[in-house]
C-alpha cells in the first residue's frame, strides 16, 4: 500500500491506496483527520490520530527513511525543508486514551462510477455523492462531553474517510453498466435492467470496505453516511460497530424541496435563504455540483421504491405520487 497528501475543495485529506487478497484492483481510502492540521483542541476533547496500521508497520529491517517517507509512512507534514519526518514509532495501535465524548468518525464507503464521476452523467448522483460524503466528512463535529471546558469550542475538526471501492456498476463492471443504460434507455428501471442481462440487482461485496475500516481503526463506534439499508447490514456481518446512520440527501432533491431535510442528522447544517426559507448547506451550491434532471429522479425513485433505500420520496406532482 501507498499514502499521500491531498488538499480537496473541503480541506487537507490523506489517500491511502490499497492492494488485496481477493481481487487485483487497488481499493483506496481518503482519510479526513482534520486535528492533524488544526491548533490543539480546546474543547478538552481529543480523538486518536487516524493512521494506518500496515502503513505503519516496518516493512524491511533496511528500509530507510526516504523508503518510509515515499511510500507515505511519515508523521506530519513534508516540505522541502522537513523531510526527516519518518517516525514509525509514533504510529497509535493501539490508539491513545482520550476523554470521554469523543465524537464518532464519519465514514462513507463509495462505489467507483465512471460515468457519474468522471464524465459527469447525468443518470446517476455518484459524483456529487463523493463530493458531499468529503464536504460533511471535513465540517467540525459537535461535541456534547460534559468533559468539554466551559467557554471551551463546541467542536472538535472534521474526522472520518471515504471508502472507495473499485466496483463499478454495483458490481457489474462498466461494459455491462453501459448495456443496462441502453436497456434503460428502452424504459427499464435499473433493477430491471441488471436482470435481463443475468446480473444480480447489485453484486457488491463489503469485506475489502471493512478490512480497510480495521486497518484504520474505524471499525467500532463510527457513523455511517448512506441511505442503502444492505450496507448497513453487510458491514455490520464483517464486524462493524455502527453508531448512527446519517442520511444522504440527493441535492436536487432537496433544493426542490427543502421540507426533505431529515431529523437527526448531526451532519446536516441548516440555514437560511434570503426569503427566509430553511435549508441544509451544500444541497443546492457546494461545489456547483447538482445533478438533476428525468433520468436522475427515475433512478433515485427506484433506488427506493425497489431496493430500499432509505430516503423520503420527492414529489414533483399530485399525479406521481399514485
Ligand atoms: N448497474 C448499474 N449501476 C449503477 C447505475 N447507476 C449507478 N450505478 C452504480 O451504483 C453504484 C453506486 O450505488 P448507489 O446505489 O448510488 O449507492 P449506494 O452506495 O448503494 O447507496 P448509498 O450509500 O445510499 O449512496 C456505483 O458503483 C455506480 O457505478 C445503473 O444504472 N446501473
Amino acid at each position: 500500500m501507498a499514502r499521500t497528501r491531498i488538499p480537496t475543495p473541503h480541506g487537507p485529506a490523506f489517500l491511502h491506496l490499497y492492494h488485496n487478497s481477493r481481487d487485483t484492483k487497488e481499493h483506496l481510502a481518503l482519510v479526513i483527520d482534520s486535528a492533524q492540521y488544526s491548533e490543539p483542541s480546546e474543547t478538552g476533547v481529543s480523538a486518536p490520530p487516524i493512521r494506518s496500521h500496515s502503513l505503519d508497520a516496518i516493512w524491511d529491517e533496511d528500509e530507510t527513511d526516504m523508503d518510509r517517507i515515499t511510500r507515505g509512512a511519515y508523521v506530519g507534514r513534508l516540505s522541502a525543508t522537513t523531510q526527516n519526518v519518518s517516525t514509525p514509532a509514533i504510529a497509535p495501535h493501539p490508539p491513545a486514551p482520550t476523554s470521554d465524548g469523543v465524537p464518532s468518525p464519519l465514514i462513507r464507503i463509495h462505489s467507483e462510477c465512471f460515468t457519474g464521476e468522471t464524465v459527469g452523467s447525468m443518470r446517476c448522483d455518484c459524483g456529487e455523492q463523493l463530493d458531499e460524503a468529503i464536504r460533511l466528512i471535513s465540517q467540525p463535529i459537535p461535541v456534547t462531553s460534559l468533559s468539554t471546558l466551559p467557554g471551551a469550542p463546541s467542536t472538535i475538526p472534521g474526522r472520518g474517510a471515504v471508502i472507495y471501492l473499485r466496483q463499478e456498476g454495483r458490481g457489474i463492471g462498466l461494459l455491462s453498466k453501459i448495456r443496462a443504460y441502453n436497456l434503460q434507455d428502452l424504459g427499464h428501471d435499473t433493477v430491471t435492467a441488471n436482470l435481463m442481462l443475468g446480473h444480480g440487482a447489485d453484486e457488491r461485496g463489503y469485506e475489502i470496505a471493512a478490512a480497510i475500516l480495521r486497518d484504520l481503526a474505524l471499525d467500532d463506534g463510527v457513523r455511517l453516511l448512506t441511505n442503502n439499508p444492505d450496507k448497513v447490514e453487510a458491514l455490520q456481518k464483517e464486524g462493524m460497530t455502527i453508531v448512527e446512520r446519517v442520511p444522504m440527501v440527493p441535492r436536487s432533491w432537496q433544493a426542490r424541496n427543502p421540507n426533505l431535510q431529515l431529523a437527526g442528522s448531526a451532519a446536516t447544517e441548516v440555514w437560511q435563504d434570503k426569503d427566509g426559507v430553511e435549508r441544509v448547506a451544500g444541497a443546492t451550491l457546494i461545489g456547483g455540483n447538482s445533478v438533476h434532471g428525468a433520468d436522475l429522479d427515475k433512478y433515485l425513485r427506484t433506488k427506493v421504491l425497489r431496493m430500499g433505500h432509505m430516503l423520503p420520496l420527492w414529489m414533483e406532482s399530485p399525479e406521481q405520487q399514485t
